[in-house]
């Protein structure tokens, strides 16, 4: 059976910095025999404002983040689904992008983040992601891979169980939430979304994730506990969340791989089929 990996970091505000974990990364991952690497949400920085997001962004021809990990795609012969930022039509904002880079190194595949975390948690985080961050329009079909066929969704959009279940209608058999999630929200809700969204759609669930600080000053910090569930809901891989005393997440540089059994997946669809009686509840379709 084929394996994914996922791999786990911490950006920075340095594209040179991001670009050597995620080496390593896919170093370890083509030793390992996977199949395909998923990376986190915002893997080629993480900015300390919305004034940094902005300025640090380059065209996705022109990143050396991107055309980096294209070049280390094609010479390991292997996939990276990874999420990077890319510039919008207000110059003021960016795109919160996921591509798929396939075993050549070309990009075959781009979705743009479609719900913008704004929250304001007393004691939690404030965050306004809608400041610096253009929201996308469309959801892209789900697209076939030696893992098999996968619908990509992007961190908050795991809060939301119609673009998972609209992409399963779609043929997904596996669906990716690369994130950067906070930790108190990660603690109260990470694990549950995640396997929730794996039962209820019966697919695989892959979700890298950023892990630790992401800059000196602290402000950032993100859970980590990137995993892979299967369609059952079982969890099959995962990385932790801990930190050392400087911050610094101790699993970022650390991979995880599963088993991809799309046999397993049919079993499970046949055995329960998910029949939904929306003649009676028609507001939910
Ligand atoms: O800022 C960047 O460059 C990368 N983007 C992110 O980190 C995004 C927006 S701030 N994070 C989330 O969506 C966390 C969701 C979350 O934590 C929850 O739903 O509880």
């Amino acid at each position: 059976m084929p394996l994914a990996a996922i791999g786990q970091i911490c950006s920075t505000s340095s594209m040179t910095h991001n670009l050597a974990q995620c080496r390593s990364l896919i170093q370890k991952a083509s030793t390992a025999g996977a199949s395909a690497l998923f990376l986190p949400e915002a893997s080629d920085y993480i900015g300390s404002s919305a004034t940094e997001t902005v300025s640090l962004c380059q065209p996705i021809d022109k990143s050396p983040f991107v055309l980096g990990l294209q070049a280390e795609a094609a010479s390991h012969r292997l996939p990276i689904n990874v999420g990077i930022h890319e510039p919008a039509s207000p110059p003021t904002k960016v795109k919160n992008t996921l591509i798929w880079i396939d075993a050549t190194g070309a990009i075959v595949q781009r979705y743009q983040k479609l719900h913008l975390f704004d929250v304001e948690i007393r004691n939690g985080p404030i965050l306004k992601e809608s400041n610096s961050v253009e929201k996308g329009t469309r959801l892209e079909d789900p697209f076939p891979t030696a893992l098999g066929k996968v619908g990509l969704l992007i961190c908050f959009d795991l809060r939301f169980p119609e673009p998972g279940l609209a992409l399963r209608h779609r043929g997904a058999q596996i669906l990716t939430y690369p994130s950067a999630f906070t930790v108190p929200t990660g603690k109260a809700h990470w694990a549950t979304l995640l396997r929730a969204r794996a039962i209820e759609t019966q697919s695989y669930v892959v979700a890298a994730a950023q892990v630790g600080f992401h800059n000196e000053e602290k402000t950032r910090r993100s859970y980590g506990h990137g995993m892979i569930v299967d369609p059952w809901g079982k969890v099959v891989a995962e990385l932790g969340g801990e930190e050392d005393d400087r911050g610094r997440g101790l699993d970022a540089g650390e991979i995880a791989v599963a088993e991809i059994d799309l046999e397993g997946l049919e079993k499970v669809r046949r055995e329960m089929p998910l029949l939904r009686r929306t003649d009676v509840y028609p507001e939910i379709l």
